[in-house]
């Protein structure tokens, strides 16, 4: 019989250990529980697992000490970090101190499962890897919605390299945001991390951006001047827009890339230096690669590692915790009290379609910090431009939305009896519906609405509803 592998879980969650141990149980393996980190330290000293996988948060060691631990004792064991606070910070820490994966609570078990034998397969062949010391903190990414998780895990796993990154999303999704932690969470995280939108530049004066120029180089350059390549030495360019890039600083870009060096514009003394290039785009790039427009050798330089950030339509759950966070900035800028957002204007922004991704929400929430006139949000004081535009949520959601701003602002006009404006209101578009869908036969269409026939028909009087065919409907249904 064949040696069954063996895998520790620890975690002081009796019912995250019990469905893991199952699971595994059932693939063959063999499970063992701790309930903390302390006591699966105390048994490495005699005996080690196959994988282990340890949630972070448990009293006594945290699970990224034992971590640290098996990283010195052990460096080849595969060790999954789980846990429920699924931030960048953890993501970050747990890739740093050398996990093989991170899995953010709550996981599918199957997937649980498929990364224990990949831990084991990888176990079997791979070498360990570095541990690295903790580093410093990057600017707060929210994101819980699992294709941003995917976005952590991505950073994570960049940690340690210095291999080139092309990001793409819409604009204001936070594509600069992912390039700055990529920076500080990378070796290079005491240089510079210097930023350059190429659509925001003229033409004109983008190689002398880049590379620098000499003195008289051309008309208006004065002095010398270091280019943005030369102040990112040893550190991180961040070429935001790249797709903007004009055909020939895509030709010496390419170049720059090939050869570490170049000439400033209107120089002749080849300058070396050690960058890493992080691009941006919210085109398809591929598209300008078959249209003509972009350099297909620069193109598959740069699209080494691609990050993927999402719409913020597609990561929705989200929108509260990013608004909370835009809101609490504000207030801090402004020195005010931070607005909250009553509930149902939470579930309302929750739901607005934001083509203006996460810079829209930020804007909106400085636009409430500054013109709400309550402490308290409602859905009446967003900006007009939002109250008009279509949820886009689902069907059902929209309906009761549009219902909820309706009151809202009904309410706010000082408006009393709303429900008998409503309540026929809603009637009425039901009967007619109803009607339209059997063309006009009163005895189906009740039954569709679930009314009895004379009930249907009372309603109509009731509602003054001028409806054709009447009367006539017996004939259809004989
Ligand atoms: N997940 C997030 N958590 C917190 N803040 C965010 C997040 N994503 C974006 N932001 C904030 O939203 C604003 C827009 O983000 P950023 O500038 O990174 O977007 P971008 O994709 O680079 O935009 P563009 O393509 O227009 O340059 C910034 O102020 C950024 O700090």
């Amino acid at each position: 019989m064949t040696h069954a592998d063996n895998v520790w879980i620890v975690d002081d969650d009796r019912s995250i250990r019990w469905v893991l141990e199952k699971a595994l149980q059932q693939e063959g393996l063999q499970p063992e529980c701790f309930d903390s980190a302390d006591k699966a330290l105390s048994r490495l000293q005699q005996q080690r697992p196959d994988v282990l996988i340890s949630d972070i948060r448990m009293p006594g060691s945290s699970g990224l000490e034992l971590l640290s631990r098996v990283r010195e004792q052990f460096p080849r064991l595969p060790v999954i970090i789980m846990t429920a606070h699924s931030d960048l910070d953890s993501a970050v820490a747990s890739y740093q101190g050398g996990a093989f994966e991170y899995l953010p609570k709550p996981f599918d078990v199957d997937e649980a499962v498929a990364l224990v034998r990949r831990a084991l397969a990888h176990s079997r062949e791979q070498a360990a890897q570095e541990s690295e010391p903790t580093l410093a903190r990057t600017p707060e990414i929210i994101g819980e919605a699992p294709a941003m998780q995917e976005v952590f895990r991505a950073i994570g796993r960049l940690s340690n390299s210095n291999i080139t990154v092309l990001i793409n999303g819409e604009s204001g999704t936070g594509k600069e945001l992912v390039a700055q932690a990529l920076h500080r969470h990378s070796p290079r995280a005491r240089n510079p991390f210097i930023a350059l939108n190429m659509a925001a530049i003229p033409k004109d004066l983008m190689e002398s951006e880049l590379f620098g120029h000499e003195k008289g180089a051309f008309t208006g350059a004065a002095t010398q001047r270091r280019g943005r390549f030369e102040q990112a030495d040893g550190g991180t360019l961040f070429l935001d827009e790249i797709g903007d890039m004009p055909a020939e600083t895509q030709t010496r870009l390419l170049r720059v890339l090939a050869d570490g060096e170049f000439y400033r514009v209107g120089g002749h003394t080849p300058i070396k230096v050690d960058v890493r290039i992080i691009a941006a785009t919210h085109q398809n790039l591929e598209g300008l690669v078959q249209a003509g427009k972009f350099r297909e050798d620069l193109f598959h330089r740069l699209n080494v590692i691609r990050i993927h950030i999402p719409r913020l339509a597609d990561r929705r759950e989200d929108i509260p915790a990013l608004a909370q966070h835009f809101l609490a900035r504000a207030a801090l800028e402004l020195t005010v009290e931070p607005k909250i957002l009553k509930p149902q204007t939470q579930e309302f922004i929750s739901n607005l379609p934001w083509p203006g991704n996460v810079r829209q929400l930020e804007n909106t929430c400085r636009w409430i910090t500054v013109m709400a006139s309550g402490r308290e949000v409602l859905i009446d004081d967003l900006p007009p431009e939002l109250l008009n535009q279509p949820q886009e949520n689902n069907v059902n959601g929209h309906w009761e939305q549009s219902l909820r701003v309706w009151a809202e602002q009904a309410l706010a006009r000082g408006a009393h009896n709303l429900l008998d404006t409503a309540v026929p209101a809603f009637e009425r578009i039901m009967i007619e519906t109803a009607l339209r869908h059997t063309a006009g036969r009163r005895r189906d269409a009740a039954e569709l609405l679930g009314w009895g026939r004379n009930t249907l028909t009372r309603k109509i009087k009731e509602l003054g509803m001028n409806v054709d065919g009447g009367e006539d409907d017996e004939a259809d249904v004989g």
